[in-house]
């Protein structure tokens, strides 16, 4: 915007970074009282030289006065436009569809293009209404009826026979009285446009996912295969996951939840020829059956309500060549253990709600917590898959019966949130004594966490046994595990120590405890001796 009052100066800088062959000229109230041309202010320069503002250089009468706006041409004269020859070379030669409606919504003229795109031929559409070619399924909503209504441009995306997408911009054709005249549809082919974009996500997700499981593994196997954390047991176990990753035999991982099944998985992609490739894990505990079936197999578009409408590539498909981890394997339906099966003997599967057969070649992990040769024996698991996919069996104790890894592992995991933290705490003998006695039924997982907790929730620079948390001051020696099978007379005896401990916790006398649990109280004292001598 140019004012009466601006420079020359002024004047030539909006002429070069508008680019514009003429500037609006406003008076001091902000007002256009007119145009100035390049040519007009050329012209006054080379008379008066360039030392003026342009209200001393420029008369309002060299200023072009405003016009009004061109008046709309008439009905006809687009009648015969769009008739023309000339017009029809025209819309031929665009590479976006055409698409015209007249003023009832009835189609006058489409073009090559958008026969091509579409796939659908002009004489199907021509002379037919919008809202017949709706009900016949030519197109799911017509963006000419949505313009002719509400007299405004719309964009809307559309399918066109279930699959090709298309970006359709509708634009209205005013007459004088306001009234549209025609609709111009504009559509653009995107279905490659968006395949592309879904491409590029899918590489981006399957690179984050692997620089993600490499991050946080890669320094970790170093630290704890080097160091005196694991015990020659677990040591052995990463020996053999070693020796069997270079071939693609199928590992069965067996443990308690949080023992290090995932970490085994992901040592042996590491060590694996398929490192290059990626690493995908899936818990099948964690979802309902449709959602894993769509999961790991993938989907097409409109296969279930719900589905994203450009369908999905299953993680089967995703980890080509790399390595799937399946955990929680035992919870995997029954009909989702045929197709696994299927997979896992032939390299091929179905995703949901498609004809064709894909062909794959990934490696399959599989762990478990349960006991698959159990659930076997009950029918819940197939035994032909339970043998394709133990061919190598790893079964990790859990840290109870690894009580050699305790303290290590508190020690490592201390280390590791002071210096998250930028602490320096230290645990009390006695607080590493109880902790290396408690049961860790969620193994190294609820290890670190209680560490962590302790390193951020305790004031003082040693944490100790009043630190820690009630639940994990409990013996494992005062536990009896339902899950174990023991001897009954094994099983009374820690029953009973768990009893009378838990009451002597509670009621803190020998003569308290011994009442409510209606035994003399010798009976508890003499007990008590028998674990000391035993231990
Ligand atoms: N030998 C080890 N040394 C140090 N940390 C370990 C070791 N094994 C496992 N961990 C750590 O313990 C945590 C639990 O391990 P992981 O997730 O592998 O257990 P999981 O058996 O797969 O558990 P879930 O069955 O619940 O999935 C992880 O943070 C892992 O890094």
């Amino acid at each position: 915007m140019l004012k009466m009052s601006d420079s020359i100066e002024e004047a030539i800088a909006l002429f070069s970074s508008e680019g514009n062959e003429y500037l609006e000229v406003r008076n001091d109230d902000g007002e256009v009282i007119g145009l100035l041309t390049l040519s007009a202010l050329n012209e006054a320069i080379q008379q008066k030289g360039i030392d003026h503002s342009i209200e001393r250089l420029i008369d309002r009468k060299d200023l072009i006065e405003l016009q009004p706006l061109p008046k709309t041409i008439e009905e006809n004269d687009y009648s015969k436009l769009i008739q023309s020859h000339v017009f029809e070379e025209i819309i031929h030669s665009l590479y976006d569809g055409v698409y015209i409606t007249n003023q009832d919504g009835v189609t006058v003229a489409v073009n090559r293009a958008y026969e091509r795109i579409t796939g659908i031929k002009a004489q199907e559409v021509v002379g037919y209404h919008m809202e017949d070619l709706e009900k016949a399924g030519f197109i799911s909503k017509s963006v000419s009826i949505e313009v002719l209504k509400e007299k405004r441009p719309i964009t809307r995306m559309q399918t066109i026979k279930n699959e090709r997408k298309i970006i359709v911009s509708g634009t209205p054709i005013f007459a004088e009285d306001q009234q549209v005249l025609y609709v111009i549809n504009s559509v653009r082919d995107i279905t490659e446009l968006l395949r592309l974009k879904h491409e590029i996500e899918e590489l981006q997700q399957v690179k984050s996912l692997r620089q993600s499981a490499k991050d946080m593994n890669s320094d970790m196997y170093h630290e704890i295969l080097h160091s005196s954390i694991i015990s020659e047991e677990t040591f052995e176990i990463y020996e053999l996951a070693e020796r069997i990753a270079k071939t693609d035999v199928k590992v069965l991982i067996q443990g308690e939840t949080g023992v290090g099944k995932t970490l085994i998985a992901k040592f042996i992609h590491e060590k694996s020829n398929r490192v290059k490739q990626p690493f995908f894990e899936l818990n099948c505990g964690a979802l309902p059956a449709a959602l894993i079936e769509a999961e790991l197999f993938g989907y097409v578009a409109g296969a279930f309500t719900g589905a994203s409408a450009k369908g999905k590539k299953g993680l089967m498909e995703l980890a080509h060549e790399g390595t799937l981890f399946l955990d929680e394997i035992g919870d995997l339906p029954l009909e989702l253990q045929v197709k696994l099966l299927k997979v896992v003997e032939e390299n091929k599967f179905i995703p949901v709600g498609s004809t064709e057969v894909k062909h794959v070649d990934v490696r399959v992990i599989a762990a478990s917590h349960k006991n698959l040769k159990e659930m076997v024996a009950q029918g819940t698991f197939r035994e032909d898959l339970y043998y394709r996919l133990s061919v190598v069996p790893l079964t990790i104790s859990s840290l109870r019966h690894r009580r050699k890894e305790i303290i290590p592992l508190i020690d490592y995991y201390l280390e590791k949130c002071n210096e998250k933290y930028g602490y320096d705490k230290q645990f009390s003998l006695e607080a590493l004594d109880t902790l290396s006695e408690y049961r860790w039924p969620g193994n190294i997982r609820e290890l670190i966490n209680v560490v962590e907790r302790l390193v951020v929730t305790t004031k003082d620079p040693v944490i100790d046994v009043q630190h820690i948390p009630e639940e994990c001051r409990t013996s494992y020696k005062d536990h009896l595990d339902t899950e174990e099978i023991l001897p009954l007379k094994t099983a009374i005896s820690k029953l009973e120590r768990e009893l009378i401990m838990r009451a002597l916790k509670k009621y803190k006398t020998t003569r308290k405890a011994a009442e409510v649990l209606q035994v003399s109280q010798s009976t508890i004292v003499q007990k008590m001796k028998k674990w000391e001598r035993d231990e």
